[in-house]
């Protein structure tokens, strides 16, 4: 055998240990080997035992071979053996004798030289994976026999394809062998070693079938004809192995192993190898062909063509090598530079660790690093989601009168005119219900600081890398170092956005350019009314065209109408032309609120202070248009407690300018209206009342009657709902700046201020020489991967050598 044939083989050979031993069976390497198939019983076994010389495989009835078989055949010079350990050594001078022995993979260190043993093993080992029953188990046995009989070969043997479960096996058994089978033959590195009997027709060979699903061009197929001694008398297989029946490029080679019989009449291998070259030479069929029939021309076939077939597929093999050294190579790297190992070269290799760390941390944040997910928002972008989705909605979801009832609101006024009859709505009673209010914004204030630290704490938990995870105790420092930062700036951070609030409830400035104020607010008050009212008439109205028979039901629907529309009065124009005007003009002005807000505010300041003469001023720039209004807007109304009273007593201060000429008279009307809601509430013209009916049709149910609200006076809950509107108006204000401030906050002392200092507090705190071994301590874990790595890149770098060599 020509030695770089050996040499070859043994590449492949240490190849395969080496894929078994640190890859497992699904390695990136497929290398060449030779898989036997064939049906149940059709002397696969019996044909491996005849190569390899000796009895050494399970017997039985039945499946036998449930695991695949890895057959590693390497030949040894038989003078540089050592001596079998029970051979005694009876001190003369004759040398030891060659012997062979078996070796497994699963049991490393441990010669077989008992083939009897081996076959124990094999069964014992294939009882271990595969239990007991009769199932099979695609993990594979490795076993190594080292011979100066055998030729180097990589055999594989597997469960025979059968057709029909028997006993206890699994119903699906002759899917999972054939599945067993495709996984090894679909190699295109595979030789198949397609076993069939003679005694059955080729064209039901099971293993020729198989073997053409993956090389249909019978190119890597050999095929062996096994019991040639049990043909037919008369018959003979002359046809098929001289290749005329069934095209094969490698050929069929017959054979003729030991039968049931002999076998169990101990019918040594030597002696059945004698028998079957007898058989072959005498045979009156084959004996011109004797020479290329039998197992040692089948050994020797297999071996050249393995030789030749790894030689044809050593450039695949050489660039696979290539491949699997260059990403192991990279891996290696992915567990850090090993010329930072010395001593001398800690510091600089945790600097660099520590950079990485916090570069990783700020490009994170930044949203610039370089594995962004596409899976889910990470980072800098889960801060914006927390800012503009978590933080804003939960602010827009808050209704700032939900916790106030009118009951609340109207204590507050009363308690706020003090022993004094209220002649106005009171501003310190807006004043004393809004700030309160103001805090509903603290809670969704903290949680966003919260959310955010959560976050920033979350992103350096994953700024860690493989190579850094080499280093448990220095990544965790890392994290620690990180986590005290960022848990300082939360005080700082969550104390300053408190602070914001605190700072909104410090002054409720009414004087805001966007603040609703007195007259919009009474504007929209009185509309939402009239609105109120218009419905219960239609349906009024309904109901008495429906139900004209029954006054009792209609006067009901009446008296709940009333109750609904509690003070308000229709300000049509036919009824009341003036009143209706000045609605017009009070309506105007609350959809353009631009200029004179500072009146409106007076206005309010006027009706609350009670001294409508001298109406408080708010801020610098209420001053001058304040002092021009000697009264309040609210004063038209509530002027007079009783009904008929002027209220008014001349300017129209709480007006924008266009109503500064307007004449009070109309709204002392208004208010006197109010009063007679009871009594006016019927007074609409017919025409109006059509367009309302459509309206009411759609809601003929009326609305419960709220038993707080009834308890009110008309004026009261006037009032009540006035504050309700300035608070709402109010709160919104605050609402904006604080939607805006607060993320700002965040950022600058929180988010910022932690990606500014995170580097030199990392060296301040890390960068000591005494903690360096420690912060250094490898992982056992990753250690040990990285070594077996490195043995494997050695591995993968001597077999280059060697094929590179051989080609
Ligand atoms: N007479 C004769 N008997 C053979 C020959 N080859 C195999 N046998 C017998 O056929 C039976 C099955 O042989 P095995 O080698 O166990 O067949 P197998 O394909 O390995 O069987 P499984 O591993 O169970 O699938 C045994 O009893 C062998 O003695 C042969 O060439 N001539």
């Amino acid at each position: 055998m020509a030695s770089l044939g050996e040499d070859l083989l043994g590449v492949v050979n240490k190849l395969q240990d080496l894929v078994f031993n640190t890859i497992g069976t699904d390695s990136g390497l497929d290398l060449p080997q030779i898989v036997v198939v064939g049906s149940q019983s059709s002397g696969k076994s019996s044909v491996l035992e005849n190569i390899v010389g000796r009895d050494f495989l399970p017997r039985g009835t039945g499946i036998v071979t449930r695991r695949p078989l890895v057959l590693q055949l390497i030949n040894i010079p038989g003078n540089e053996n050592e001596a079998e350990p029970s051979t005694e050594s009876t001190g003369n001078a004759s040398p030891p004798q060659p012997v062979e022995f078996g070796e497994f993979l699963h049991q490393p260190n441990r010669r077989f030289y008992d083939f009897a043993e081996i076959r124990r093993e094999i069964e014992a080992e294939t009882a271990r994976i595969a239990g007991s029953n009769k199932g099979i188990n695609r993990s594979p046995i490795n076993l190594k026999i080292y011979s100066p009989h055998v030729l180097s070969l990589t055999l594989v043997d597997l469960p025979g394809l059968t057709k029909i479960a028997i006993g206890d096996q699994p119903a699906d058994i002759e899917k999972q062998t054939r599945n067993l089978i495709m996984e090894y033959i679909a190699k295109p590195n595979s030789i198949v070693l397609a076993v069939s009997p003679a005694n059955v027709d080729l064209v039901n060979s099971e293993a020729l079938k198989i073997a053409r699903q993956v090389d249909p061009q019978g190119k890597r197929t050999i095929g062996v004809l096994t019991k040639l001694d049990l043909m037919d008398h008369g018959t003979n297989a002359l046809e098929i192995l001289s290749g005329r029946v069934y095209p094969l490029k490698l050929g069929f080679i017959g054979v003729v192993n030991r039968s049931q019989q002999d076998i169990q009449g101990d019918k040594s291998l030597t002696e059945a190898l004698k028998a079957e070259a007898e058989f072959f030479k005498y045979h009156p069929a084959y004996r011109n062909m004797a020479h290329r029939c039998g197992t040692q021309f089948l050994a020797k076939s297999l071996n050249t063509v393995l030789l030749a077939h790894i030689r044809e597929r050593l450039p695949d093999i050489k660039a696979r090598l290539n491949t699997l050294m260059g990403q192991t190579q990279q891996e290696l790297a992915s567990y850090g530079d090993m010329h930072f190992s010395g001593k001398e070269h800690r510091g600089s290799l945790i600097l660099q660790l520590m950079t990485r760390f916090a570069s990783s941390f700020i490009s994170s944040i930044d949203g610039t690093s370089s594995d962004i997910s596409t899976k889910e928002l990470c980072g800098g972008a889960r801060i914006y989601y927390i800012f503009n989705s978590v933080f804003g909605s939960s602010l827009e979801t808050i209704d700032p009168t939900q916790n106030l009832s009118v009951l609340d609101i109207r204590t507050a006024i009363r308690n706020s005119t003090g022993p004094r009859p209220s002649l106005f709505v009171p501003e310190l009673a807006f004043d004393l219900l809004v700030k309160p209010q103001i805090r509903l914004l603290e809670s969704p204030a903290h949680r966003c600081v919260e959310l955010v630290y959560e976050e920033l704490i979350k992103i350096c938990h994953t700024c860690g890398s493989t190579e850094l995870s080499r280093f448990p105790r220095l990544q965790a420092k890392l994290i620690e170092v990180v986590s005290d930062l960022l848990r300082e700036r939360l005080g700082p951070a969550s104390q300053y956005v408190e602070s914001l609030i605190a700072i909104q409830r410090a002054y409720v400035n009414t004087n805001h350019p966007n603040f609703l104020g007195a007259a919009a607010a009474m504007s929209s008050v009185i509309q939402s009314k009239q609105e109120k009212e218009r419905k219960a008439q239609a349906y009024e109205r309904r109901k008495e065209r429906g139900d004209r028979r029954k006054p009792t039901a209609l006067h009901q629907a009446t008296t709940n109408a009333a109750l609904n529309g509690t003070e308000a009065a229709d300000y049509d124009e036919a009824a009341s032309p003036s009143i209706a005007n000045a609605h017009k003009r009070v309506h105007s002005r609350s959809m353009s609120p631009a200029p004179g807000h500072q009146i409106e505010s007076s206005a309010i300041s006027g009706a609350i202070n009670g001294r409508p003469n001298s109406p408080r001023v708010f801020g610098p720039a209420g001053g001058a248009q304040a002092n021009k209004a000697t009264d309040s807007f609210l004063n038209y109304f509530f002027g007079q407690d009783k009904p008929g009273g002027m209220g008014g007593m001349g300017g129209a201060g709480g007006l924008p300018r266009s109503a500064g000429s307007m004449q009070p008279s109309p709204f002392g009307e208004a208010a006197k209206r109010f009063d007679r809601m009871e009594r006016e509430q019927n007074a609409f013209q017919v025409d109006q009342m059509t367009q309302d009916f459509e309206d009411a049709s759609l809601d003929l149910q009326q609305p419960p009657v709220n038993p707080e609200e009834a308890a009110l006076t008309d004026r009261e809950q006037l009032e009540t709902e006035l504050i309700r509107r300035l608070i709402s108006s109010y709160f919104n204000i605050v609402r904006e700046t604080i939607q805006d401030q607060v993320p700002k906050a965040i950022m600058h002392l929180l988010v910022n201020h932690s990606k500014d200092a995170v580097q030199n507090r990392l060296v301040t705190e890390l960068y000591r020489e005494e903690i360096f071994s420690d912060l250094l301590y490898e992982d056992d874990n990753i250690k040990a991967e990285r070594e077996k790595c490195e043995r494997l890149l050695e591995t993968y770098r001597q077999a280059s050598r060697i094929v590179n060599d051989v080609v």
